[in-house]
């Protein structure tokens, strides 16, 4: 007989926030107006899976996503990357983990225009003084195919579509095999074809590399590309949905529109 199969372990969330709360503005004296953009959001970013925050406008999906990623700190609750809890870096070691942890995907590409493709997708590895490692080598050349990049390596994003200078965006923040890619409206600026590039490409970093991808978008049809979906709403977590389709995300949002979202509650200070 057979021994027993262990039980699957359940795999820690590559990110996750914890109670999170985020208060804009306000001033001591009164004299101003406190925007409250998370209003105590849980939620969990599974390891090896693609999740995308939906909401309205207003909603708190870029907040949740700086916050998560450490470009933005709460006023209170937590932000963990693997088991790392971001509060409790100091500024220099919240740039190395940002730096070796994590990727990131913003709508305006952010290319440094003065470097060729191929210097923009090693530049992690630059900064991070590992050029010539071996491994990150043959994972950058094989990063180069997969976003089709390979007779662009030698041009400047200037010479580049969008759409191509998404690609290189999407290669430069997996190339330093980070733990989790954060992408902020990845296909906003592109054209529909361009963006299903991007989004497949960011589906098969998922699929067939493992990694793992949160996504802030307003489109359905970018969120269905996604293997769950998390909706916010005046600061707060308000659904789920997993294996979603266009559809599916668009009822639901719609239903939260419904809902009569009033905005943000503006809390006099
Ligand atoms: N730096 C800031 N100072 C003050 N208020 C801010 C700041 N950044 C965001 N907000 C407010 O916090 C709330 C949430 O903003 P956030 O950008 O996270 O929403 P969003 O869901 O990403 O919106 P959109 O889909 O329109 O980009 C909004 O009411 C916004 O006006």
């Amino acid at each position: 007989m057979s021994a027993p199969r262990p039980a699957p372990v359940a795999q820690a969330p590559a990110a996750r926030v914890v109670d999170a709360v985020k208060v804009y503005g306000g001033t001591a004296r009164g004299a101003g107006t406190a925007v409250t953009a998370l209003d105590g959001v849980s939620v969990d970013f599974p390891a090896g899976r693609f999740t995308a925050i939906m909401g309205p406008s207003g909603s708190g999906k870029s907040t949740l996503m700086h916050c998560a990623a450490g470009l933005d700190t709460l006023t209170s609750g937590s932000a963990f990357i693997g088991d790392t809890e971001l509060g409790g870096l100091d500024d220099r070691r919240l740039t190395l983990l940002r730096r070796e942890r994590i990727g990131f995907v913003f709508q305006a590409f952010n290319l440094v225009p003065t470097l060729t493709v191929a210097e923009n997708i090693s530049l992690p590895q630059d900064l991070a003084g590992r050029r010539g490692d071996r491994g990150d080598e043959q994972w950058t050349d094989a990063l180069v195919d997969v976003v089709g990049l390979r007779d662009r390596l030698h041009h400047r994003p200037g010479e580049l579509s969008g759409g191509q200078q998404q690609r290189v965006a999407v290669a430069r923040a997996l190339a330093g095999r980070p733990d989790v890619v954060f992408a902020d409206e990845p296909t906003g600026n592109l054209d529909s074809r361009s963006g299903e590039e991007v989004l497949n490409l960011l589906g098969r970093a998922v699929r067939t590399m493992g990694r793992t991808v949160v996504m802030v978008t307003h489109d359905p049809v970018a969120a269905a590309h996604a293997d769950d979906v998390v909706f916010l709403a005046d600061g707060r977590l308000v659904g789920h949905l997993s294996d979603p389709t266009a559809d599916g995300v668009l009822d639901r949002l719609k239903s939260l529109d419904r809902r009569g979202a009033p905005g943000r509650a503006e809390v006099p200070s």
